[in-house]
């Protein structure tokens, strides 16, 4: 790890440990984190940074584990199991914060591309793209007009109804890594669409990753379809 990546690592659990005191005195913390609270008075209020163990223990674990708790706390579920997520995908800062924790708690590699489904992964994507500092693209239900050439990707649904997702042809180069993210997967219908494209694009994939994974399906579904990681923050 260079100079520049420490530091990044170290600033990004402070902001983890600052998200966590919101909510919690520096004794709870300190219970949360298992590390002393005036070690944490320091580093909440910005005098000391943790070191790099410290940093990563927290970005990586207890980051991971205080952002699923916070996310489940957001989420509704109806009586048929379907999800209101809006809480999440319409609070941009608290998905900026998401993003350094799934991008180094999942292992996936650093993409050229984040790409989702229009319309309620855009936020997310948008994070993880700032994150990475990279291009974030999203596939549409319909072509974008003066576009001239699309990548696109068909598939009948269960339901029988066929979906089809464009994407702008330009978005991916050929052997650029693209990174499949959404708010939401439960089919995983959505996914293994976005990997077609990718796929189309001759494009390497770097993970596919959801928010929320309603059932098991759709992540088994996504890992029939890449040898990439494949990983959801929580399931319902
Ligand atoms: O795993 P699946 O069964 O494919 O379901 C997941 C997809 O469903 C939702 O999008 P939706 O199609 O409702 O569009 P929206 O984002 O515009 O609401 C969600 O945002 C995912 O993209
Ligand atoms: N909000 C939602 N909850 C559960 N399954 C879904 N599939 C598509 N949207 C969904």
């Amino acid at each position: 790890m260079n100079r520049a990546e420490k530091a990044a690592l170290q600033l990004r659990a402070v902001d983890v440990l600052r998200m966590l005191k919101e909510t919690r005195t520096y004794d709870e913390l300190a219970e949360t984190t298992g590390l002393p609270a005036g070690d944490l008075n320091r580093y909440v209020n910005g005098h000391v940074l943790p070191g790099t163990d410290r940093a990563r223990e927290v970005v990586e674990d207890l980051g991971r584990e205080a952002l699923a708790e916070e996310l489940d706390a957001r989420i509704r579920v109806d009586d048929d199991g379907y999800v209101d997520n809006s809480a999440t995908v319409f609070d941009q800062p608290f998905l900026d914060l998401a993003a350094p924790v799934v991008a180094n708690g999942f292992n996936f590699e650093r993409p050229d591309v984040v790409l989702t489904a229009a319309t309620d992964g855009i936020t997310l994507a948008a994070a993880l793209a700032s994150y990475y500092g990279v291009r974030c693209a999203y596939a549409k239900k319909r072509k974008e007009t003066a576009v001239e050439e699309f990548i696109e990707a068909r598939q009948r649904l269960q339901s029988g109804i066929e979906l089809t997702y464009y994407l702008p042809a330009s978005a991916i180069d050929p052997g650029e890594s693209v990174l499949v993210v959404d708010d939401l997967i439960r089919s995983g219908e959505t996914q293994e669409l976005l990997l077609d494209i990718a796929h189309t694009a001759d494009a390497d994939v770097a993970g596919v990753f959801a928010l929320i994974a309603a059932g098991e399906d759709g992540i088994r579904r996504a890992r029939d379809h890449t040898d990439a990681p494949v990983g959801a923050l929580t399931t319902v």
